[in-house]
């Protein structure tokens, strides 16, 4: 299983399933997705503002749903295995991508598997067991929350400082070298929390060290 980021903005997600699981996921995918949830339940739980349609489709109904609401994704999330493998043939069938919440391990093509995620504004860190096990990957998740703080702002300083020296038409070589000390300086990380300007001007000076006076 290979990793890539997936923009679900103005797509929809239909998740089977009001159970925990199913609030998780719709949490999940409403921060960007259009999110209908449907079940003939909902647990006490935070939707993420995910539409919630009381319904309990039976196997044969599954793939009307699905061609009612178009979606890039469908989460099998009910307790009913034999429905949730349904709705995995169907959402198939469809061309979308579907999520088996009840198993583990490797996967058939277009069945995907949610990892657990760390964000810092544009920086994602995505963890996976390959499905084998879920807990160690929360477990992860939660070790790695502390290390990438600061990671967003620095995406933003250097992503503003890479398009400055490509339109100074800096050569490819020295613009990597300077980018990576950057990255690198723990300097610059410091002075992250303490404003734009003072970790601007710490990177700067990085720049300038590594290619020469560029100002
Ligand atoms: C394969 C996968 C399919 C998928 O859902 O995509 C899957 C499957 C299953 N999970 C189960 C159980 C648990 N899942 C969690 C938690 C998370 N599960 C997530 C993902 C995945 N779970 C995918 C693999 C990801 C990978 O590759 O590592 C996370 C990372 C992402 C998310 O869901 O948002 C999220 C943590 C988010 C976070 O905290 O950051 C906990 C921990 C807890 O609750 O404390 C438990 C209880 C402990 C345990 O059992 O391990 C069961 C057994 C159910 C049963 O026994 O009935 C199955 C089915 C099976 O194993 O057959
Ligand atoms: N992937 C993961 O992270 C985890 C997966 N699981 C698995 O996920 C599944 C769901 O777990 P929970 O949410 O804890 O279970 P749950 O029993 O709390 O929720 C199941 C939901 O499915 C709904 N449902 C039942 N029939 C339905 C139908 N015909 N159509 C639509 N919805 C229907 C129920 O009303 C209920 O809201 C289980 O199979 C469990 O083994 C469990 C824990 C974690």
């Amino acid at each position: 299983m290979i990793p890539l980021l997936h923009d679900f903005t103005g797509a929809t997600v239909l998740v089977f399933g009001g159970g925990s699981v199913g609030a998780r996921k719709a949490r999940r995918f409403a921060r960007e997705a259009d999110v209908v949830v449907v079940s003939p339940t909902f647990a006490d739980a935070d939707f993420g503002g995910a539409e919630r349609v009381r319904a309990a489709p039976d196997i044969d109904a599954v793939e009307e749903w699905i061609d009612g609401t178009d979606p890039a994704l469908v989460v099998a999330a009910t307790d009913d295995g034999d429905l949730n493998a349904a709705i995995e043939h169907a959402a198939r069938d469809a061309g979308a991508l579907v999520n088996r919440t009840d198993e583990h391990g490797e996967r058939d093509p277009e069945s995907v598997v949610v990892p657990a995620t760390v964000r810092d504004g544009p920086v994602t860190v995505a963890i996976s067991t390959g499905g084998t096990s879920p807990a160690l990957s929360r477990y992860l998740r939660q070790r790695i929350e502390d290390d990438i703080d600061g990671a967003g702002e620095m995406a933003r300083l250097t992503g503003e400082l890479r398009a400055e020296l490509q339109a100074d038409e800096v050569d490819p070589e020295r613009r990597r070298d300077a980018i990576r000390a950057v990255v690198r300086s723990g300097r610059v990380w410091k002075h992250l929390d303490s404003g734009r300007t003072k970790s601007r001007q710490a990177a700067e000076d990085v720049i300038a060290d590594v290619t020469g006076d560029l100002q």
